[in-house]
């Protein structure tokens, strides 16, 4: 076996640096957002004060006694973290463990009447109900005169700069794309991607989703093209147990973005038929795992899940968290090949990522010179940048 590589795991340690930055304002912002957007009462107050102080000023603190996932996050590292600052344990744990204990303290666990209640629901709805939303569903009525090819070109790179919450339909150059043009990918495994993907095969596709609303539409939409055009027999989309990362998609927000799908004309609606139908005879099924929300790397996952991977032909990650959990939240050097970090996983995986925190593997020398010679850091984390990775060995 190669050795494996190494790179320091990250942490929110250091003051200045973006995950800093999160763990030091964003969260504190979303608690913020969280308490306007509901009439919570006295009690959801105090407890998001709580979670304010412990989160910014205290240390990690247990789960309630009665939480049905406690012994899951003893086992997931919440034994050694309990304690320890919020920002010298891992940065991918601190973040999945401040969501956990919001959804506690507005309730969501229950018992009693906010169970079940998306503090994020609002967020994620008028995202969905947007007009740029309907403009970018309209923009697909451009797309059934075009050759198979183009259009599941055009739905894929919509997939995958949904990330950035932009459809951005950008069909090949002599197409008809209304937007400035995308920022040049820092990698391109494309054509690896579509070789597990033919036209007419039998391939069963995971997609293990990222955002709800204006990047699950399209991520519907590329399930869609697959599934009518016959390349893939078979698709899963997994999706988070549970409200995370504000706006990660849950199987509510799925239902939501079918809705939306259906109610709009044209070719979105053709769309909708297809996946309404597909759910409907088991091509299409969703899935929940526990472990979409574990604040661990997918090199740790557990069997059934590794078996479910193994099975599929192609296994296909969305966005910029699941790809920090592929490939480990470290700090790799970025031309660490994408293969070397992925070598664990058990079948066929793809990224589509926009670049939004500082992981990066699988670039060349002379594309970071260049980014880095324009942008300084900047790149990394500004969501400007996106790739498509594969590693289909
Ligand atoms: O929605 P995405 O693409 O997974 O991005 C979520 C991102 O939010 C951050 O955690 C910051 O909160 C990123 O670094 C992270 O990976």
């Amino acid at each position: 076996m190669p050795p494996t590589p190494f790179a320091p795991v990250i942490l929110g340690n250091e003051p200045g640096s973006f995950p800093h930055s999160v763990l030091a304002e964003r969260h504190p912002a979303i608690i913020r957002q969280v308490r306007d957007a509901f009439p919570y009462g006295p009690g959801q107050h105090r407890a998001l004060d709580e979670l304010l102080k412990s989160c910014t000023e205290g240390t990690v603190g247990p789960l309630p006694a009665d939480a049905p996932d406690r012994a899951l996050w003893q086992r997931w590292g919440l034994a050694d973290h309990a304690g320890r600052s919020w920002y010298d344990v891992p940065w991918l744990w601190s973040e999945s463990y401040f969501y956990r204990r919001l959804l506690d303290a507005v309730g969501w666990f229950g018992p009693g009447a906010w169970q079940g209640v998306d503090p994020f629901r609002p967020f994620k709805r008028a995202e969905l109900d947007a007009p740029a939303t309907d403009e970018e569903l309209t923009a697909l009525d451009a797309l059934p005169g075009l050759p198979e090819e183009e259009r599941a070109h055009a739905l894929l790179h919509g997939s995958l700069w949904g990330n950035r919450a932009d459809l951005g339909f950008r069909l090949s150059a002599e197409g008809a794309g209304t937007r400035d043009p995308a920022p040049a990918l820092v990698a391109d495994d494309s054509e690896a991607l579509w070789s597990l993907l033919p036209p007419g095969g039998t391939a069963t596709l995971v997609l293990v989703a990222d955002n709800a609303g204006r990047e699950l539409v399209p991520d519907l939409l590329l399930i869609a093209h697959l599934l009518a055009e016959g390349r893939a027999a078979r698709a899963v989309l997994h999706v988070k147990p549970y409200p995370y990362y504000v706006s990660d998609a849950t199987t509510a927000d799925v239902v939501d973005a079918l809705h939306r799908l259906r109610a709009a004309s044209g070719a979105a609606a053709g769309y909708a038929r297809v996946l309404w139908s597909a759910m409907a005879d088991g091509r299409l099924t969703m899935r929940a795992h526990p472990f979409s929300c574990a604040p661990l790397p997918y090199a740790e996952m557990p069997d059934d899940l590794r078996a479910e991977f193994a099975a599929a032909t192609l296994t296909v990650f969305k966005g910029d968290l699941n790809y920090r959990r592929l490939v480990g939240d470290r700090l790799w050097a970025p031309t660490t090949p994408f293969q070397e970090t992925t070598g664990y996983f058990p079948g066929p995986v793809a990224a589509l990522r926009t670049l939004k925190s500082d992981v990066i593997t699988g670039l060349s020398a002379a594309t970071v010179a260049e980014l880095e010679a324009a942008e300084g850091r900047r790149w990394r984390t500004g969501g400007t940048h996106a790739l498509i990775q594969a590693d289909v060995t």
